[in-house]
């Protein structure tokens, strides 16, 4: 098979679809949510032997070199947007685009894949200025990352914490600083049973997320991680069916207890039906719908 035709693993899990598509086109086949107020979602990343997705201190690892560009460089033009956390952008300073992937032979426009849109789960806007997302956009290397972000709690008022004035206003010159360099910044509601308190936690609602990215025109989203945004979205699938496809790669690696894992709080995790694994060089790459049971 010729590195420009799609892996036929991804045919069988995905669908088959052509690599051209912005968001504005007919929905891409295989793709379509079975949920009109989300996104499609394929969580996807790749793990050791002892289900370790980073090492020691959120070291990146490369885990899977050769399926990695194959796979997950489709994977990456099949959807509008590619999902992270903010620790995995701080970390890696990734570039989430279709760099690895061949020139189209086949194109008559001309134009290279269609780069998934960068989104940033960020509730305090501590993505950088300076990453390569944005640098990357801005000669055409990829399209603008959006942070996804939540306005911190007003500082005035009876229950106003301690520092909120000075969080509100560290949190609005950081929105300026990544406007400024080319970040959109989409804000979601965050939930919590006692607005009038401050949020005790960074993490936004996936349901909130994915309607606000639905509401933008995304229709399709590649997550890619790190831990504690895979546990995050297996939960809430549990609860609510928020993830469609797990695709997850196997490396014949150790990393050892004080590297970076995700199997945690997993309890509510929904069934998996099984579509496909495939041996790719030395990992292994199994294909699964997530199903309620
Ligand atoms: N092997 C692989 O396929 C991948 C590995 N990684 C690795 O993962 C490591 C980072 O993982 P983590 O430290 O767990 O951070 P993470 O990348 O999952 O980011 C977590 C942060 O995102 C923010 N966030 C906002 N809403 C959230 C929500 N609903 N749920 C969870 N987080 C939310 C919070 O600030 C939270 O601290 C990196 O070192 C990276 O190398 C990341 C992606 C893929
Ligand atoms: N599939 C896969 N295999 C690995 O071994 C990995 N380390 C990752 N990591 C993910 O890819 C991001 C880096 O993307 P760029 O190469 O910079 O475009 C990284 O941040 C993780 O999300 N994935």
């Amino acid at each position: 098979m010729s590195d420009s035709n799609p892996p036929t693993f991804l045919s069988t899990v995905l669908g088959t679809l052509e690599a051209l598509a912005e968001p504005g086109t007919e929905p891409l086949p295989g793709l379509v949510s079975p949920d009109p107020l989300r996104p499609y979602v394929t969580l996807t990343f790749a793990q050791s032997l002892d289900a370790k997705i980073a090492g020691t201190g959120g070291r990146q690892l490369i885990l899977t070199a050769y399926g990695r560009h194959r796979v997950e460089g489709r994977m990456r033009t099949m959807h509008d947007g590619i999902l992270i956390g903010v620790n995995t952008a701080v970390n890696d300073n990734p570039q989430l685009n279709v760099r690895h992937l061949p020139f189209p032979t086949q194109n008559t426009h001309f134009q290279h894949y269609h780069h998934p849109r960068p989104l940033i789960l960020d509730a305090q806007l501590r993505l950088s200025p300076t990453c390569k997302l944005l640098t990357n956009a801005a000669i055409g290397a990829g399209k603008a990352p959006w942070v996804i972000s939540s306005a911190p709690p007003p500082a005035d008022g009876f229950f106003a914490a301690e520092g909120a004035a000075e969080a509100v206003q560290e949190w609005e010159e950081r929105k300026a600083a990544l406007e400024e360099a080319g970040a959109r910044i989409v804000l979601v509601e965050r939930e919590t049973l006692h607005p009038e308190l401050p949020p005790t936690t960074t993490d936004l609602p996936v349901h909130a997320v994915l309607k606000a990215l639905k509401d933008e025109g995304i229709r399709s989203v590649m997550v890619e991680g790190g831990a504690r945004i895979i546990q995050s979205f297996l939960s809430a699938s549990g609860t609510s069916g928020l993830v469609d496809t797990l695709i997850v790669t196997v490396a014949p690696m150790i990393v050892g207890r004080d590297g970076v894992g995700y199997g945690e709080g997993l309890e509510k995790v929904p069934g998996l039906l099984h579509l496909k694994t495939e041996v790719m060089g030395k990992d292994v790459v199994m294909g699964m719908k997530v199903v309620k049971v």
